[in-house]
């Protein structure tokens, strides 16, 4: 499990996480929902230890975040960070090289499940496709928890739904995983848990099936009660 506890984070003299806690358990998907600028972001990147923090601790499977936590914890960023010039097979080599946990099996049937060629240019793929590039290279990662930052921002419907279909897929297994967004709407039926994020401060932390089942509410009819009160 990731526990996130009571942390808090300032830039200068900007305040942009105050006392955030919530939990990200294996076997579901977490997703921190706030509009841009809430410090979605800045959440993973405590979680993965690229940012300080002010206050408050971070533990990964009741440990603090130490340099074997890398090898149960991945972060996928919303951008692709392989150089544009290299083919998808040269980011596999790349990615074979970088981490034991690289799983080349996962990967050729992530590659399938994309419909993706292990010819074809990072630079020459559309958005959508280097979306799915992006996410591969994650997911072929034989690791614990997987975060990742807006994975949906900005691709079209259909490659939305293709990206969406990998996470009720045996690819995806009794991982952790901590999606961020702004845009719920697509993706509601995936999601195990909601975080709702606003202005540094967590508003409210729900499991989405125990609303849906016992008080008949999607994630967005609380969101909607959240941010009207
Ligand atoms: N390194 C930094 N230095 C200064 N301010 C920063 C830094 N990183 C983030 N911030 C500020 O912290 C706030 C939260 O940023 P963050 O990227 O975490 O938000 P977000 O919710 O992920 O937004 P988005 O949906 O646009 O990605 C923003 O006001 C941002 O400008």
């Amino acid at each position: 499990m990731i526990e996130v506890k009571d942390i808090t984070k300032s830039f200068g003299r900007k305040k942009v996480l105050t006392g955030v806690s919530f939990t990200a358990s294996k076997g579901e998907i977490t997703c921190l929902i706030g509009v841009n600028g809430v410090g979605k972001t800045t959440v993973l990147n405590a979680i993965m230890g690229l940012t300080s923090t002010n206050s408050g601790e971070i533990l990964i499977d009741g440990k603090k975040i130490n340099k074997e936590s890398y090898e149960k914890i991945t972060f996928i960023p919303d951008t692709i960070t392989m150089l544009p010039t290299m083919r998808i097979h040269d980011a596999f080599e790349f990615m074979n090289d970088f981490y034991q946990s690289w799983n080349e099996e996962r990967a050729k049937e992530l590659l399938t499940f994309f419909r993706l060629q292990g010819h074809e240019r990072i630079s020459d793929l559309s958005k959508g496709n280097k979306a799915k590039v992006n996410l591969l290279l994650g997911l072929a990662l034989d690791v614990d928890y997987v975060l990742m930052d807006e994975p949906f921002s900005g691709i079209d419907i259909f490659s939305r739904e293709q990206i969406a279909d990998v996470f009720t897929s045996h690819l995806i297994e009794d991982r952790g995983v901590i999606i961020t967004t702004h845009e719920i709407k697509d993706i509601e039926h995936l999601i195990d848990k909601v975080v709702l994020l606003d202005n540094g401060i967590i508003l409210k932390e729900f499991n989405a099936e125990q609303v849906r089942e016992e008080q008949g509410k999607s994630i967005i009819d609380v969101m909607r009660e959240v941010f009207r009160t």
